[in-house]
């Protein structure tokens, strides 16, 4: 397992000039190089196909409408323990409860709109950037 790598994406609630940019200093401070990057839309069917894991609960259809509403930006990144330090970099799911200088205190709203998600797992992290990249747009 390769363990230099994750995969992030910043959600349509951050998807503002200002927001997505020091989103991405707070990023490569962290010492992580960007390998792969896109802006796209998803479909609200999409959506539901990369949130397939909560399929049937409470607050599925709210998270794919929110996800589907907007630009999002979606990026490959390495750095040694890339999912663990990702995770770390992000804070809790509800910002609220993020810890102070985390990417969910600084930008996120409330546990559906929190700025930014990241693979929870590396193997989750290789599903996750297979559905937005192909194998020769990751450098
Ligand atoms: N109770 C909830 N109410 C509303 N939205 C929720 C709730 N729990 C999770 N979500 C939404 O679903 C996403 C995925 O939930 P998950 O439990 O995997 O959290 P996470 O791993 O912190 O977030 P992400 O997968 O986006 O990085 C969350 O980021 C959030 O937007």
């Amino acid at each position: 397992m390769n363990t230099r790598f994750t995969f992030c994406m910043i959600k349509p609630d951050a998807f503002k000039s200002d927001t997505v940019s020091d989103i991405l200093l707070d990023i490569l401070k962290a010492g992580f190089k960007i390998r792969g990057i896109k802006i796209t839309m998803l479909t609200k069917s999409k959506a539901e196909q990369f949130y397939d894991i909560h399929q049937g609960k409470e607050f599925f259809d709210r998270l794919t409408t929110f996800m589907s509403s907007g630009p999002v930006m979606a990026m490959v990144l390495e750095r040694p323990d890339a999912v663990e330090s990702m995770r770390k970099l992000i804070g809790k799911t509800d910002p609220a409860q993020a810890e102070e200088g985390t990417i969910r205190k600084k930008f996120g709203s409330d546990t559906t709109h929190n700025a930014v998600h990241a693979a929870d797992s590396y193997e989750n992290a290789e599903r996750e950037w297979s559905f937005f990249f192909s194998k020769r747009e990751i450098y």
